[in-house]
């Protein structure tokens, strides 16, 4: 069976493609992804999911797609628009504890098979020279709450509870349980040892 990965993330593709699972194309969706007014965070995830999976044209594929959320009590932090509102997230998530949410929606025609997975995570409390230095890197570009724990930010973590690949982008073990229930074969060929 074609699999179509609806995603423009370089993440996910490598996370997939560390399972073995290399999709046949990528077909990055483009959909609106401002929130409904005091939509939660979850809720917010799963439509977004939802949505890019609809938004993606090859049929007689299956398509994966994925949206990640950062979340604060009922408040969302998206992708930050630019370095002044990263700065802002880093702030809010300095200290603190907060949850990453992806919810991954597999499509196979008119069926729609969706999960969402949260992970806790704990940020370090952040001096303003850390903010900054961690701003002038870049990293926060793309990246939900405006920080990657695969790269720099690691060194802000300093404990997770849950998915680490939930939090990089794609939870792998539900990935590969939604892939195998859709009857795709999920095989760990090709992967080196
Ligand atoms: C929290 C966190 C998020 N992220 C990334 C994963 C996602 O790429 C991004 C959240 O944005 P998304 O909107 O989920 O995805 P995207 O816009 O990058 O790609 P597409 O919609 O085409 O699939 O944040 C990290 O890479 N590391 C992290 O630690």
């Amino acid at each position: 069976m074609r699999l179509v990965l609806g995603s423009g993330s370089p993440r996910r593709r490598e996370l997939l493609a560390q399972i073995g699972v290399v999709p046949d194309a990528i077909l990055p969706p483009d959909i609106d992804e401002t929130p409904f007014k005091s939509e939660a965070p979850r809720a917010y995830a799963e439509r977004l999911a939802r949505e890019k999976a609809l938004a993606v044209n090859a049929p007689d594929a299956l398509i994966l797609c994925a949206d990640t959320v950062v979340s604060v009590g009922t408040r969302i932090l998206g992708k930050p628009d630019d370095a002044a509102e990263a700065v802002a997230f880093l702030t809010l998530l300095s200290g603190r504890r907060h949850r990453v949410m992806t919810a991954v929606a597999l499509r196979q025609g008119e069926t729609l098979r969706t999960r969402i997975v949260t992970t806790q995570v704990r940020m370090k409390p952040l001096s303003d020279a850390e903010i900054s230095a961690y701003i002038r890197s870049g990293e926060w570009q793309g990246k939900a709450g405006g920080y990657a724990i695969q790269g720099i930010g690691a060194a802000f973590v300093p404990w997770i509870s849950g998915s680490y690949s939930n939090v990089v982008g794609l939870p792998l073990t539900e990935t590969a349980n939604l892939l195998t229930s859709a009857g795709y074969q999920v095989s760990y060929e090709g992967v080196p040892a």
